[in-house]
């Protein structure tokens, strides 16, 4: 249907860290017009949102056209009921859907809902996750929430909050420096910056309405990820080996990257095997698969947890680069073990690793922790 899928943006942050602030800010712009609020509030968090103040149970129309609802039950409904909306006429015309989560709330189940609802999943499209930071409170934060750490973590957007706030410049560096370790792949920005506006946070999914195009090494964080490589040996403010660091240490994020086709089978194969054994510590996954059997079509894979939201196929290699590259964000989940299996599923196996063809077989002969 025209106007489908509908993008959707997850704002999350924790409490506190200038969600509300930001999101204000952002609805002034008109290119946000025909947009929806949703902000998603689980259990008994008091709110005191500025722009949710008259709103009850139902949807409210705020005066620049855009809708905003409070959502205490599933966001499931709500999206339905949205789509149910537009279809009968009762809303003219809906551009994108933001949703606000709670600073406690882990964001997986969140993006589950978007992602893996089977009447939704034709109507909306997971745009991007951006992540509220806040400057004077985050480093503590980190330490004392995992919570806290999954969200930089599955972010494509990190938006620092209070910079202003920060009397030592050296403390808003380390904090910087440790994001940068919890996520490579996700652009940093300022939220006092001018920049930091629509442009800069919208739009972070796969197909990319400006350029008209598909955009994998933007989508996948390649390039903010590469950025970071060049900064990475000048020696300063690493989190490694803090420990104050603790969660951060168990959150991951690699690249797996294979140069010639991969059947199709032994992806799906890597993949539910991947889900059914570590699925809750997968955080976020998303990839390009060049496929054996249709390898001028690139297939794009998306999941989150045991999640995967149903694999797309691209007409062409949008960048020209053919290949197949996985990004997985993953909490207490081993490396080496993932790493081994994409090898054996991808026919590289190493020595004392069983093959594809044995894996098919017994798929528990490499032992995952
Ligand atoms: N100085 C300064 N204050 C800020 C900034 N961003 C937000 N604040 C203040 O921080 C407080 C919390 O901001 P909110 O936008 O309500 O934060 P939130 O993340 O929506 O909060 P919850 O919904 O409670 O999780 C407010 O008093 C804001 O005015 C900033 O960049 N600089």
């Amino acid at each position: 249907m025209n106007g489908f899928p509908i993008p959707v943006s997850v704002l999350t942050g924790f409490l506190g860290a200038g969600k509300t602030t930001l999101l204000n800010r952002l609805l002034k712009d008109p290119a946000l017009a025909d947009t929806a609020v949703i902000i998603n509030e689980y259990g008994e968090v008091a709110i005191d949102h500025l722009l949710v103040e008259q709103a009850s149970d139902g949807i409210i129309q705020l005066s620049d056209g855009c809708l905003c609802c409070t959502v205490r039950g599933e966001l499931v409904d709500t999206l339905a009921d949205l789509v149910d909306r537009l279809q009968t006429g009762r809303i003219a015309r809906l551009a994108r859907v933001i949703v606000e989560t709670t600073g406690l709330a882990d964001p997986a189940p969140v993006l589950q809902s978007i992602m893996a609802h089977p009447a939704l999943v034709q109507a909306f499209r997971l745009d991007g996750v951006i992540t509220l930071v806040d400057t004077v409170n985050g480093n503590a934060t980190l330490d004392a929430h995992v919570e806290a750490v999954k969200q930089v973590a599955v972010a494509d957007r990190i938006v620092l909050s209070k910079a202003d706030l920060v009397t030592d410049p050296r403390e808003l560096k380390t904090l910087r420096a440790r994001l940068r370790q919890i996520n490579p792949g996700a652009e940093l920005l300022d939220a006092a910056d001018t920049g930091t506006g629509v442009a800069a946070l919208f739009d972070c999914g796969l197909y990319n309405p400006a350029t008209k195009s598909a955009d994998v090494r933007r989508w996948l964080g390649e390039e903010a990820a590469h950025d970071h490589d060049h900064h990475h040996h000048d020696g300063h403010d690493h989190a490694h080996g803090h420990d104050g660091h603790r969660h951060d240490q168990r959150v991951r994020s690699y690249s797996l990257v294979h140069d010639g086709p991969v059947p199709f089978s032994a992806i799906e194969m890597f993949l539910d095997l991947l889900r059914s054994a570590h699925g809750e510590r997968l955080l976020r996954m998303k990839g390009v698969i060049e496929l054996s059997e249709d390898p001028s079509r690139p297939l794009v894979v998306h999941g989150v947890q045991k999640i995967l939201h149903p694999p797309v196929q691209l007409p062409s290699w949008p960048d020209g680069q053919r290949g197949t590259r996985l990004v997985l964000i993953t909490l207490d989940m081993p490396e080496d073990y993932v790493r081994r299996l994409f090898a054996a599923f991808t026919n590289r196996p190493s020595i004392d690793t069983p093959d594809r063809a044995a894996l098919e077989n017994n798929p528990l002969a490499i032992a995952g922790r």
